[in-house]
């Protein structure tokens, strides 16, 4: 047996690569600089997968800000529009791509971002033209690969899948299919492998997760001729076949009949998988089986026992020397090491595993099947101990909770009067005008909002001296927001860190880490919070900021909330019990707190829902499921309101074409969704529905540093006034704000109520 990962974290321990790309966008450091932080990351890792005894170490898993997008400067799949931006200099190109560029010369957008699968990271779509051609470009991967062996490491690189590739991309212009690029595609992987082989590669894993999805025929037909003809030109490779998030379901007999060496197993997510395997006629005695056994979704640890039973049933059927033992998929989705941590209580912390860990448990699982070294044995009764008092431990169940979500009845998830009356209602009591503007909650987090929160955190300073420059921050934002003439205002969230650790942070059931941190996109991390047991609200969460914020102004302030099923996606989740469970204790909570802000005030109230779409299986079959659940606990929250209230969601970084039906069943009064990379693409499924509520389509980019113009704005906004009744439509950025500069926030705030106020006065000449 030996063992293999998938990819590895590639932020640094200490998020360096986070830090070292940042102050190279500001123009602080050199581009060797950030060469030099990268290559040191790269080292660590691999040399420490090396003496943990990982066998296939894998390459090019390393990425400066996003694995799809190096794959489309590896296929030299560059938009037109980068084209003006010098190709020599490859780094400024590609964090142009990722971020969009805006200088005295060049002014180019950002390439689209959406959500990796079912996770909380995101990569950079692809875009394709119609005929489009491709070229080895970027040779990242050879450069890596030789990088990796100048330290002594013989790794596997890793690449996008072909078939993949096309699939994550999207069509620029009508009139083609982008499966049909394959032919232009393939003659360049086939480039990149002739070079590898040359370099002496012996495995390479192709990521091709998009056979955890419901696949056409013909995709299905294009993953087949291009492993054949892989397998054709390169006979000797090994190609380990990498599939995850899910079973392969009905591309099974499709997976098993390709010509590659390795197939990876899922078994977190799919453990009936190997039933599958074991039962089926069609299973090639040459095939090697990579074991997905250790989670690399979640922090919990393995069960040492349960893995060697599945290892005991497949050496049934295959012999151990033609099985790899493995994480369920990349690592890149769990934090470095545990053992940073300092302030996780004994009881809990013996249940979780970071990455560090992880290969750890691989390696164990490995020698523990084998029985070949007695070392081991002890991790084995360790593991054991550690699995049975998680199962039986008082801190995790609170009956009281329990209680309270057995008793939830269908009442506690609707309205008091359907939304044309609480339209008519919030009308009278609001009085906003026509196309009223606002803003998703959050602005700038600058470095000095997170450093009192660092210092305070740290005990430098006071929680008085704390909640002081917190307050005046609030203040000066609610001032900022007056002068310029937004119409429903926002405190600005500078008091959370993130907007769901802050929740959790203040709910019981949920435990912290200090060093945490996972890649969510470019440079932007998180810290998920640990969800370990019952959930339940000790003490108001929010009021006393949006109190305060409220009393600085007469305009409305919107109280601002973190929907049910978003902090149930973006923590780490227990796996005890259903997620529709956990879920509902947390939509009790924060109904709770709809109801404490009604009552002190409040008159508007966002409960944003930014996971829902993410959250939904990868299979369609499953999606009805998820959906009622899901919906319900956002409607539990929600409902407590009295009419006059006006609910407010948010979503952002998703295509909710699919779910639209489902969002409407929300019943939110109204919804701010992002829409403005896409070019407003995203409200033909609002419209098409004919969505019946009020809709805010964003009409700012705000993870980009590029300031939209009062033209593209306007543009954007007619779009929306084509399709939807002009009284229903808001005005308003894609997303939160945190991520931004205050300059350029100003600025594009300042173009989007003077647009607003345009449209306002052109619908009043009309009238
Ligand atoms: N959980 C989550 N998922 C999400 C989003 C989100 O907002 N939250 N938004 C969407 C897009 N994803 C995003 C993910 C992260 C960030 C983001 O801004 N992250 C921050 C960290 C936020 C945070 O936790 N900040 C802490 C700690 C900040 C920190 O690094 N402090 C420094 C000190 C201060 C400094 O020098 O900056 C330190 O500890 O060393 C705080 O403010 O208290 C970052 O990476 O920079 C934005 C969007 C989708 N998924
Ligand atoms: C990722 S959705 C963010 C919503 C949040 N209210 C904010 O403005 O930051
Ligand atoms: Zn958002």
């Amino acid at each position: 047996m030996k063992t293999t990962i998938l990819g590895y974290p590639r932020i640094g321990k200490t998020r360096e690569l986070k830090k070292a790309c940042e102050q190279y966008w500001a123009g602080k450091t050199t581009e060797t600089d950030l060469i030099n932080t990268a290559s040191n990351i790269k080292k660590d890792n691999w040399l420490n997968q090396q003496q943990i005894g990982i066998d296939s170490i894998p390459s090019n898993d390393f990425s400066f800000y996003d694995q799809v997008l190096d794959t489309c400067l590896t296929l030299g799949c560059i938009p037109e529009r980068f084209k003006k931006i010098n190709h020599n200099n490859l780094l400024n190109l590609y964090f142009a791509m990722a971020r969009g560029l805006q200088n005295d010369h060049i002014d180019v957008t950002a390439m689209e971002m959406t959500k990796w699968f079912d996770t909380n990271y995101h990569y950079i779509v692809p875009e394709f033209e119609k005929n489009q051609s491709f070229s080895f470009f970027s040779k990242k991967i050879i450069d890596e690969y030789k990088e990796a062996l100048s330290h002594g490491v013989k790794t596997k690189p890793v690449i996008i899948a072909p078939v993949t590739f096309l699939l994550l991309g999207k069509e620029k212009e009508t009139g083609f299919d982008k499966l049909d690029l394959l032919e232009n595609l393939l003659p360049v992987y086939f480039e990149i492998l002739d070079e590898l082989s040359k370099l002496g590669v012996e495995y390479i894993q192709f990521d091709e997760p998009c056979l955890a999805l419901d696949i056409t025929t013909k995709a299905q037909d294009a993953i087949t001729y291009t492993y054949k003809a892989i397998s054709e030109k390169f006979p000797h490779l090994k190609i380990f076949l990498a599939n995850y998030f899910d079973c392969y379901g009905n591309n099974l007999n499709l997976a098993l009949n390709l010509p590659v060496h390795t197939l990876h197993l899922d078994l977190v997510r799919c453990s009936l998988q190997i039933d599958d395997i074991l039962h089926t006629e069609n299973f090639n005695p040459k095939t090697h089986i990579s074991l997905g056994l250790v989670d690399g979704r979640n922090i919990w640890i393995n069960n040492f026992e349960d893995s060697l039973k599945i290892i005991d049933k497949i050496t049934t059927k295959i012999p151990a020397d033609k099985l790899w033992i493995a994480t369920s998929c990349s690592l890149l989705h769990v934090p470095y090491d545990l053992n940073s941590e300092k302030n996780i209580q004994p009881d809990i912390k013996q249940w979780l595993a970071f990455a560090q860990q992880k290969l750890e448990e691989v390696v164990a699982i490995k020698h523990l099947a084998s029985a070949d070294n007695n070392d081991f044995v002890y991790l084995f009764e360790e593991n054991k101990l550690a699995n049975i008092n998680k199962s039986k431990s008082k801190i995790i169940h609170n009956s009281n909770v329990k209680n309270r979500v057995n008793n939830l009845s269908a009442s506690y998830s609707e309205r008091n009067s359907t939304f044309k009356i609480r339209q008519a209602k919030q009308k009278h009591s609001l009085k906003l005008p026509l196309f009223p503007t606002t803003t998703i909650g959050s602005f700038p987090q600058t470095k000095e909002v997170r450093n009192w929160r660092l210092q305070h955190k740290k005990g430098q300073l006071s929680t008085e001296n704390y909640n002081k420059n917190i307050a005046e921050e609030i203040e000066k934002s609610i001032r900022f927001q007056e002068h310029i003439g937004l119409d429903v205002l926002v405190h600005g969230e500078f008091e959370r860190n993130d907007m769901v650790e802050y929740f959790g942070e203040r709910l019981n059931g949920f435990v912290f880490s200090d060093f945490g941190w996972v890649q969510s996109y470019g440079s932007r991390c998180v810290k998920p919070p640990i969800l370990f047991g019952d959930v339940s609200r000790k003490e108001p969460l929010t009021v006393a900021w949006s109190t305060y914020a409220q009393s600085l102004t007469p305009l409305p302030v919107k109280g601002m909330l973190t929907g049910p099923v978003t902090i149930l996606q973006w923590s780490f989740v227990r796996n005890d019990q259903p997620r529709a469970t956990t879920c509902n204790q947390i939509a009790l909570a924060i109904r709770d707190e709809v109801a404490d802000l009604e009552a002190n005030g409040i008159k508007i109230i966002q409960i944003d829902e930014p996971a829902i779409r993410e959250g939904l299986p990868l299979r369609k079959n499953e999606w009805q499921h998820y959906l009622n659940w899901a919906i319900n606990a956002f409607k539990i929250s929600a409902s407590v309101a009295k009419d006059e209230t006006q609910i407010h969601t948010h979503m952002c970084y998703s295509e909710f074409n699919d779910i639209i039906e489902d969002i409407a069943k929300m019943d939110a009064d109204v919804i701010t969704i992002e829409t403005s990379r896409s070019e407003m693409e995203l409200l033909d499924a609002f419209v098409n529905f004919k969505y019946p509520n009020e809709i805010g389509p964003g009409v700012y980019d705000i993870h980009s540093p590029r300031v939209p113009t009062v033209t593209e704005i306007e543009i954007l906004l007619n779009k929306a006034k084509e399709v939807l009744p002009k009284e229903h439509i808001w005005v308003n950025p894609d997303c939160g704000l945190k991520t931004r500069h205050w300059l350029e926030t100003k600025t594009a705030l300042k173009n989007l109520v003077f647009v607003a106020k345009k449209l306002r006065e052109e619908a009043l000449q009309l009238a």
